[in-house]
């Protein structure tokens, strides 16, 4: 029991950290965090998740490759966010890709939408073991959708970006907002459609 009690404290913990440094989880740190994304619910078991690691030796590669391609002259970002999102991944002590593998109608019939789910699912068992094991992470969208960016790393279609994850130990000082009431956005169903306290 005290078990459980300890596992449900480390859930109702967890909170996103931006402001993130060294050290990073190690390999085998990562390889179990990693091992908890192939645990998520996914119907059909198509495991559409994909991830890919920019490890700190590819980092320089990786940020200069960004920012040649942010700065193109057709880019729509404008300069503000292109220094700010550079800084971001230069700073990062690790990054995860994160992204899925659209089966289409002629291979299953299971939805876009479910497997983009499940690739959420996936992503959200890894920010759950990362405070588990002490670390901190936010999840990101960052520049995704940018088909010179999904193509430099492996993502470009069958794939579909679902954002950048940065994973590290939090600076001192990093604290959990404030959170929101259960009661706010859950009711009972009582034989009618249900109204939401937060929606009322
Ligand atoms: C799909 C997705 C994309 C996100 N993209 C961004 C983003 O680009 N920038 C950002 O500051 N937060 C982004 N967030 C929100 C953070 O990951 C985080 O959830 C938020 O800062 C609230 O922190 P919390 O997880 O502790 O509630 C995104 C969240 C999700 C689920």
């Amino acid at each position: 029991m005290d078990n459980f009690m300890s596992n449900i404290d480390f859930l109702l913990s967890r909170f996103s950290c931006g402001s993130l440094t060294q050290p990073a989880p190690n390999d085998d740190e990562l390889h179990q965090i990693l091992s908890t994304a192939m645990r998520a619910p996914d119907h059909g078991r198509l495991r559409p998740w994909r991830f890919v690691i920019i490890g700190k030796e590819y980092r320089e590669k990786w940020v200069r490759s960004l920012e040649k391609i942010l700065t193109k002259p057709d880019s729509c970002y404008p300069p503000a966010y292109i220094t700010k999102i550079v800084q971001n991944f230069s700073n990062a002590p690790l990054i995860l890709a994160l992204g899925f593998r659209q089966f289409h109608d002629d291979k299953t019939s299971i939805s876009l939408d479910e497997q983009l789910m499940a690739a959420s699912a996936a992503t959200m068992n890894i920010l759950n073991a990362v405070h588990v094991l002490g670390f901190g992470a936010k999840w990101i969208t960052g520049p995704n959708d940018v088909p010179e960016i999904t193509e430099l790393l492996g993502l470009k279609k069958p794939y579909r970006m679902i954002g950048f994850m940065f994973i590290g130990t939090p600076v001192e000082g990093s604290e959990a907002p404030p959170r929101v009431s259960v009661d706010d956005y859950v009711a009972n169903w009582q034989g009618n459609a249900v109204n939401f306290k937060i929606d009322s």
